[in-house]
């Protein structure tokens, strides 16, 4: 029998009934979300390098692959038709006969991401068979019932799923026998996965690996050098520097968050890129300063004065159940339901802070009704007369009509996910949504 992904009853029987919103089955919901999207979507460090060249590198390290595995075809490698800063990486067209028999066993977070086409780092590993030797291929699979205890040294025997194959670089001495230090290195470096995704080599600086619908969502915000630009929810900092190279580095781009650790990481990521950044640890949504309070300057930080920006980006904290591939995911309908009034409130703060004639872009990578359509239908009411929605810049998904909410709405959203009848490459991504605002 095949493992559940959703393991709250409360939480499958909620889904059923967002899924019947847009006309699909909990059972199309689910082989959607379990699978990893068909490519891999790089999106280049503009600031440093040209699509050009990042496109020639990547070729190349992609052909480099092809060697080492022994593949007869590489996969496409071209740059994106709507974005011009992103390269599409397909998958590996090559199936393997037998797995090996050695075993390697990792939880399903883990196994999510070799999906995607990471190799296996050490801190991953929950079971490797004594005896196995470095150099010896191994299958690796993903614990699907969240049961297997790190360091298990016999063929772990519950519920599991072949996420591919590789070579083993590390043994049991180095994963789970030194107490003093934790492993870290590549446990297994992955020459198969099965849906095809390989990772390939890229200089630090050069880009990341994005998923396509958030480079979508700062091309939405469409920030130009020059702009006052805030990013309310930001680390780990992928869209701000995204943000920082459309800007050319020019003009002022503030990012928020709610720790210093996150902070720091957002600083990390814009330091990369060397992408130019304001980090500061505070509340989005209460980063407004009230009309009687005196004036600051935005280099001084959070609160600042009402309609301070010329764009703002609020990539809302959320349920994320439009990640992809899911294996196991143990989140309740409570965690799930109380997005939408912390999303609302920072909603509520970049409505202040948007300067007259200003863009908002809300985006959120899940799927559900609440969280998104569901705060748009909420900020038309609460914001009217202040607040109207726009077009989307760049249209490159279809129209999602759903139950209750008006059309035009709907019309204006871009909402990727796995609706029925879409043909467009765009739509095997992650579940996403985007909404683009005006202040009036
Ligand atoms: C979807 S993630 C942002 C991802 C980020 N925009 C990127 O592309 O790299 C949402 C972020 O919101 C932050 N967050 C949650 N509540 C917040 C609040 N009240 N104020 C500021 N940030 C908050 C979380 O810490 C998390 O890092």
């Amino acid at each position: 029998m095949e493992a559940l992904v959703f393991t709250d009853n409360s939480t499958v029987e909620f889904i059923k009934q967002e899924n019947e919103k847009m006309g699909l089955s909990y059972e199309d919901f689910v082989s959607w979300i379990r699978e990893p999207p068909n490519y891999t979507t790089f999106r280049v460090n503009t600031l440093h390098y040209t699509v050009k060249d990042a496109l020639q590198l990547i070729s190349e390290n992609v052909a480099k692959t092809a060697i080492q595995i022994n593949a007869t075809r590489c996969p496409e490698v071209y740059i994106n038709k709507d974005f011009p800063d992103v390269i599409n990486v397909g998958s590996w067209d090559f199936s393997i006969n037998d797995a090996p028999s050695d075993e390697v066993v990792v939880d399903a977070f883990c196994g999510a991401a070799i999906l995607r086409g990471s190799h296996l780092f050490a801190p991953g590993v929950l079971a490797l068979p004594k005896g196995t030797a470095v150099g010896q291929q191994v299958a690796v699979y993903a614990d699907l019932d969240g049961k297997c205890l790190q360091g298990t040294a016999t063929k772990y025997k519950g519920n599991k799923m072949l996420v591919g194959t590789g070579i083993l670089e590390l043994d049991r001495e180095k994963l789970f026998n030194n107490i003093a230090e934790k492993p870290k290195g590549i446990a297994v470096r992955m020459t198969w996965t099965r849906k095809g995704i390989l990772s390939f080599d890229y200089p630090i600086g050069m880009g990341q690996l994005q998923n396509l619908p958030s480079s979508a969502a700062s091309w939405e915000l469409n920030p130009l050098p020059g702009d006052l630009v805030l990013d309310m929810c930001a680390s780990p900092g992928n869209k701000t520097s995204h943000l920082a190279a459309l800007m050319n580095n020019e003009g002022v781009l503030v990012a928020i968050d709610r720790t210093e650790k996150k902070c720091n990481v957002i600083r990390e990521t814009c330091d990369s890129f060397q992408a130019k950044c304001l980090a500061f640890c505070y509340d989005s949504s209460k980063s407004v300063l009230e009309d009687d309070e005196p004036k600051k300057k935005i280099e001084d930080g959070p609160p600042f004065n009402q309609n301070s920006f010329d764009k703002i980006l609020l990539d809302a904290p959320c349920s994320a159940l439009g990640q992809r591939p899911q294996l196991l995911n143990k989140i309740s309908v409570k965690q799930i339901k109380s997005n939408p009034s912390l999303q609302k409130r920072i909603f509520k703060a970049a409505v202040k802070l948007l300067k007259p004639k200003g863009t908002l872009v809300y985006c959120t990578c899940s799927t559900t009704l609440e969280e998104n359509e569901g705060v748009v239908q909420w900020a038309l009411q609460e914001f009217q007369g202040v607040l109207a929605q726009a077009e989307a810049r760049k249209r490159i998904t279809p129209v999602v009509l759903l139950k209750n909410v008006p059309e035009d709405i709907c019309a204006k959203v871009q909402r990727f996910g796995p609706q029925v009848g879409s043909v467009s490459e765009y739509c095997d991504s992650i579940g996403f949504f985007i909404s683009r605002f005006v202040k009036i």
